[in-house]
């Protein structure tokens, strides 16, 4: 992997700017810390402001895991072109399925009732994929087999891991990959550049639509071709592109005051 804020990546970031690529990001890991509190979740202000500005300059997209209700209150006032939920299930364009939510809908009541004496476990019902954390449990070990016993009694059921999460997801839903590579077509972009920090974004970061694939953190076996140290560097990421399009922009440095304007 190529660190993207070094001189090697330089020239990737050079040409998502050329291009005015399409920058889609995840949110939990990526946009904002993972905390424990999965409510608590928050972009910092830096961020924020930073997003902002580059929302102005090129297509913007989140694409998360979160119900998409959920992630576009985390993200006020940042002109998003899309927001996608349940890891692509929750599509940003057109009519929803409702036959994942039917489905959904029948896994809560056997999980809830499969998990009731299990300590420390948190089932998040995102109408159209359910989270199971257990991030609060006693033994992560014991949490996790569980869960896993229990979602294995689930019909048509694709279960992954993530931060101290088991996601359950209708097997036939569409996934990270489906959904870029959709709106990818819908918005005719010539280049994706994709951030993400989790397995979950692993299949993004396969799909022939995501030309510059970015994985946050260290020691994974990944599919992105390019690395971002953590979470923090978010910041350095999105300062970095919003310099190279305004230099194209012939903005010289105006952006900083843009950033302070939009924080
Ligand atoms: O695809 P993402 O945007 O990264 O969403 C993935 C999941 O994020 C949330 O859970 C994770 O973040 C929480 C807050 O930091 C943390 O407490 C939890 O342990 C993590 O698993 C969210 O609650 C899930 O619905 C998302 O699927």
């Amino acid at each position: 992997m190529t660190p993207i804020l070094s001189m090697a990546g330089r020239e990737a970031v050079l040409e998502i700017a050329r291009g005015r690529a399409l920058l889609a990001l995840d949110f939990d890991g990526t946009l904002a810390p993972i905390v424990p509190d999965r409510n608590a979740a928050r972009v910092r202000s830096d961020t924020a402001g930073l997003l902002r500005t580059a929302a102005l300059m090129y297509p913007c997209a989140v694409v998360s895991g979160r119900s998409r209700g959920d992630v576009a209150s985390r993200l006020p006032r940042v002109p998003l072109v899309a927001v996608i939920g349940n890891h692509g299930a929750e599509a940003a364009f057109g009519p929803l399925d409702r036959g994942l939510e039917r489905q959904v809908a029948a896994w809560h009541g056997p999980l809830s009732d499969a998990l009731a004496a299990t300590q420390g476990v948190d089932v998040e019902d995102k109408y159209f994929s359910i989270a199971v954390h257990y991030r609060a449990a006693p033994s992560w070990d014991l949490a996790r087999r569980r869960i896993l016993d229990a979602a294995a009694r689930l019909g048509n059921v694709r279960i992954f891991d993530g931060h101290a999460v088991v996601n359950l997801v209708p097997a036939d839903a569409p996934t990270k990959a489906d959904a870029l590579e959709d709106l990818s077509r819908r918005l005719g972009a010539r280049a994706v550049a994709y951030v993400g920090d989790d397995a979950t974004d692993e299949e993004a970061f396969r799909s022939g639509a995501v030309t510059y694939p970015v994985r946050i953190g260290h020691g994974r076996e990944t599919a992105a071709r390019f690395a971002l140290p953590d979470q923090a560097a978010i910041d350095d990421l999105l300062r970095a592109l919003i310099a190279a399009r305004a230099q194209q922009d012939g903005l010289g440095a105006r952006w900083e005051g843009l950033v302070r304007v939009m924080g």
